[in-house]
């Protein structure tokens, strides 16, 4: 059920995670015209200072709506084969050599309509929404001609016109070489630069570039021409670097103002030091990690140390990360990368927001949109400690109150 944003609305006696902290007392939140406009220890709350709020709800924990910040979500077919395979010792890399992989998914996407994509894919969307989802990015990156790719950030779009929540779109054109290119990888992204990326800007289909900086994908000059390519049309880049070997990827992307760079378990000092000098955020990507069943961890103690920035995401992709469970992500960044469970939350919430370039969402602070979730739970840890669906009471998208239970 959803209700229409009152003018007013007023949550009371909850436990708050605001983006930076957990309040140590009762928190009373007003929300209006979609905007947070009040929060007050619950011993201070008077009335008057929310005249005639409607008062949405009582107790709970509520934190800001969560922010997953990098998803392939938009995908035909399954690669449930593949991960057969892989249980039988073949690696990632080996069938993406062999033309599976990505690639495979490619096949799938490329033979499917625009209404396939969005019958596919909203289903995923429907589950992070229901985990506390208020905002995601979507890369596209399974078309990978120039009609393909398009496509994709369409379906991307329109899926935030069917759902309550805010879609941010990348365009992930260079995720892998396509075989008409296979022995031009230079051509192919002559095509994504010359292309691809001025036409998903000028329609203004994307909001970000990204790259695929591997073995498997493209090199790093090849990434750098990509960046210059976003950057002269106007839009912020991204990266996927340092996921199966270092090849100092993160720290170009660094160079060139990125936002994020993602992955980044083989990621190196000097990596983590241009991070945090250029403020690049460190998106971690504990579900393809346990997916792939990697053993290099991500430089954690060293991204502290430097002050970069950690986000988690779901990865939500059909290889390496078939995962639409955000709150999974909490608990494996804990379990498998030693995150606390606050630095897990501020993860997918401010840091995540900051790693799509939207640094006024994932905090809960007067000015900042009302998208908030309310979960039927103790203390804001149980996000991460709890692997269990069904917590979320309330989900508030821009001040527009959905009691999910
Ligand atoms: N590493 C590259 N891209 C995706 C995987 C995509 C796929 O295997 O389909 C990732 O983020 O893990
Ligand atoms: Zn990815």
């Amino acid at each position: 059920m959803q209700t229409l944003p009152a003018v007013r609305q007023l949550w009371r006696d909850v436990i708050l995670f605001d983006g930076y902290r957990q309040w140590s007392e009762p928190m009373a939140v007003l929300a209006e015209q979609g905007i947070v406009a009040g929060l007050w220890p619950e011993h201070e709350f008077v009335s008057s200072m929310a005249q005639g709020a409607h008062e949405a709800g009582r107790g709970g924990v509520m934190t800001p709506g969560l922010v997953d910040c990098h998803t392939h979500l938009i995908y035909a077919g399954d690669r449930a084969g593949e991960f057969e395979q892989r249980l039988e010792g073949v690696s990632y890399e080996e069938i993406a050599r062999a033309g599976g992989g990505i690639l495979s998914t490619v096949r799938a996407t490329r033979n499917a309509s625009e209404e396939d994509l969005i019958k596919s894919s909203l289903p995923r969307l429907d589950a992070l929404l229901a985990d506390g989802v208020t905002t995601v990015e979507i890369k596209s990156g399974y078309g990978l001609t120039v009609a393909d790719e398009l496509k994709m950030l369409r379906v991307a779009r329109r899926l935030g016109q069917l759902r309550p929540v805010r879609i941010t779109t990348t365009l992930l054109g260079a995720h892998a070489l396509p075989p008409e290119y296979a022995k031009d990888s230079d051509g192919y992204v002559d095509l994504v630069c010359r292309e691809m990326i001025p036409l998903a800007a000028r329609q203004q289909l994307a909001d970000a570039v990204d790259v695929f900086c591997e073995g498997i994908g493209f090199s790093p000059a090849q990434c750098e021409r990509i960046f210059q390519a976003a950057i002269q049309e106007g839009l912020a880049i991204k990266i996927h670097a340092e996921q199966l070997s270092n090849l100092g990827g993160s720290a170009l992307a660094a160079r060139y103002g990125a936002l994020s760079a993602d992955h980044v378990e083989y990621l190196d000092e000097a990596g983590v030091q241009a991070m945090a000098e250029a403020g690049t955020v460190a998106v971690l990507l504990p579900g393809a990690f346990h997916v792939l069943r990697e053993t290099t961890l991500p430089p954690i103690d060293a991204l502290r140390r430097h002050g970069v920035p950690m986000a988690v995401a779901t990865d939500a992709n059909p290889g390496t990360s078939p995962i639409c469970m955000p709150t999974l992500m909490l608990n494996m960044a804990c379990t498998l990368f030693r995150l606390t469970p606050r630095e897990a939350l501020a993860g997918m919430t401010r840091h995540a927001a900051q790693a799509i370039g939207h640094p006024e969402l994932g905090h809960i602070v007067p000015g900042a949109p009302a998208d908030l979730c309310i979960w039927d739970i103790n203390q804001p840890a149980e996000l991460a400690y709890a692997i269990q669906a069904g917590r979320l009471r309330q989900r508030v998208f821009g001040g527009v109150v959905q009691n999910v239970r």
